[in-house]
């Protein structure tokens, strides 16, 4: 019997709003059943990152690479960087029945949805635009002409937010957690994956 694929779930939204902080969290539940996407960047190791773990990280030339050969799904230059998410990774997972969480920029969200017009798209916003321009502050991994930009971008990337399935607004991360999680749930639901699991759980046909 053929297996199955996973369902291919995208949490995007602006720099700053929570997007890592959330998925980190997910990801720390003991039930959690995604596999996460780890994406490869030519950015520079933020102190306390690990390379394999929050990001592959490789040199312009490497990623340059990896874009000729076909290797990424979805890529982009975001303020000076490239961000990218491996192909072969996504699929296999996807194929073995897994679902696989992507994390990742609009303009990226945007190429998956093409490729992917089935997975599942939710988009991050925050309380108001004060506070996520004070995330990003109090994050201190950004240079002030780094955190204008970011905002820049951020302004123009609110205006996606409708062509998502599901807009959360991260006000605490444990609510933003509890909603995607739902969300998850109720799509699994409604694309009768639920009740075949439960099937099998109990051996019923
Ligand atoms: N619900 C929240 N309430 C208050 N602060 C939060 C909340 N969620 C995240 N933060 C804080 O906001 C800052 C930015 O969060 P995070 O790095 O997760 O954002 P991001 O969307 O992944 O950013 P980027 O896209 O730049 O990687 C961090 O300092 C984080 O601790
Ligand atoms: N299009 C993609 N965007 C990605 C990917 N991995 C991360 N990101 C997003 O980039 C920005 C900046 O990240 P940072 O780690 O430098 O703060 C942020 O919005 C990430 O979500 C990816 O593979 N593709």
């Amino acid at each position: 019997m053929e297996t199955e694929k996973g369902l291919l779930i995208v949490l995007s939204g602006p720099s700053g709003v929570g997007k890592g902080t959330v998925r980190k969290a997910i990801f720390s539940e003991p039930d959690i059943q995604f596999e996460y996407s780890i994406s490869v960047t030519s950015r520079k190791m933020r102190p306390g990152e690990v390379d394999g773990v929050d990001y592959f990280f490789k040199t312009r030339d490497e990623f340059e690479t990896m874009i000729k050969n076909d290797e990424l799904l979805e890529y982009t230059e975001y303020v000076g960087n490239y961000y990218g998410t491996p192909v072969d990774y996504v699929k296999k997972t996807l194929n073995e029945g897994k679902d696989v969480f992507l994390e990742i920029e609009v303009e990226g969200a945007k190429q998956v949805r093409n490729k992917f017009p089935d997975g599942l798209f939710i988009f991050l916003i925050p309380p108001s635009l004060s506070e996520l321009e004070n995330r990003i502050k109090t994050r201190g991994t950004e240079t002030d002409d780094l955190i204008r930009s970011r905002m820049t971008v951020a302004k123009n990337e609110l205006k996606m937010m409708n062509l998502y399935d599901y807009v959360v607004e991260n006000d605490k991360v444990e609510h933003a957690v509890e909603k995607i999680k739902a969300i998850v749930i109720a799509e699994h639901c409604r694309r009768n994956r639920v009740e075949k699991r439960f099937k099998k759980i109990l051996g019923v046909d």
